[in-house]
């Protein structure tokens, strides 16, 4: 049995605002109890407008919800018009920063290079990375599903010293099942995420390996949540859609408890 604690994480992506955020947050921690933080670490990830608010919450209220950011700069300072720096999210306690989702991926051109940037500007900042990985259906189509993850997994990891990479977090999703409802089988998610353990091995050792938390993403939800979760390389979930509802992310949160 494995030592790693599920992960799961709720990627609001661009909705709520800050008030919104209070509300949802507030619910969620009234829904959980010791049991659930028991089984799983469990994270929001606002977009950058909600930081402020859910740090006041969490401190106020000594919640045990972690949060993190979306995104973060490449850069640490400067004229960068937009842009949020790793050191400003440290200074709002951020635990967590996705980095190469996806969407960013997509609508913002991020390739691996850059994501390796990101990588090493949140492990500078005491942030750690949810690193994204994930091949559209064109390539699951192909069969090319693991090549073309472990090609992104090795970009993004590029001279990351072990000692970091044994912290990150690797969030497989792939494009083809988010938002669509399309949910990957278990036995899709098992095949990748267990290429990406075995990657780490190689790249790093066994141990490093052993101790990354590798999720799987993708139209994620209460009722799909425990086959996936069920699978021995599978240590969480990255939520999308569902985890803006509290009751259903509470559902996805216990896996098959109530
Ligand atoms: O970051 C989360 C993912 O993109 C999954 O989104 P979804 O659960 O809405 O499919």
């Amino acid at each position: 049995m494995s030592q790693r604690l599920p992960l799961i994480a709720g990627n609001w992506k661009m909705n709520n605002n800050h008030l919104e955020a209070i509300a949802l947050v507030q619910k969620l921690a009234f829904a959980l109890n010791d049991k659930d933080y028991d089984k799983a670490e469990v994270v929001v990830l606002p977009p950058f407008t909600d930081l402020r608010s859910v740090q006041t919450l969490v401190d106020g209220d000594k919640l045990k919800i972690v949060y993190g950011a979306q995104d973060i700069s490449a850069h640490e300072k400067g004229a960068y018009t937009g842009e949020i720096s790793g050191s400003m999210l440290a200074k709002l306690d951020c635990s967590y920063v996705l980095v190469g989702h996806s969407e960013r991926r997509e609508y913002h051109r991020e390739d691996d290079a850059l994501v390796n940037t990101k990588v090493k500007a949140a492990f500078a900042n005491g942030i750690v990375p949810i690193l994204c990985v994930g091949e559209g259906l064109e390539v699951r189509k192909a069969g090319q599903q693991v090549e073309h993850v472990l090609a992104q997994l090795d970009g993004a990891l590029k001279e990351v010293p072990a000692e970091q990479a044994e912290r990150i977090v690797v969030a497989y999703e792939p494009v083809w099942a988010i938002g669509t409802g399309e949910v990957a089988t278990p036995e899709d998610a098992q095949e990748v995420c267990s290429a990406v353990r075995a990657r780490l091995a190689e790249l790093y050792s066994p141990e490093v390996a052993g101790a990354v938390r590798v999720l799987y993403g993708g139209s994620v939800k209460g009722d799909n949540a425990p086959g996936i979760m069920a699978k021995d390389d599978v240590d969480g979930a990255l939520v999308g859609g569902a985890c803006l509802k509290a009751d259903e992310f509470v559902k996805i949160i216990r896996f098959g408890d109530n």
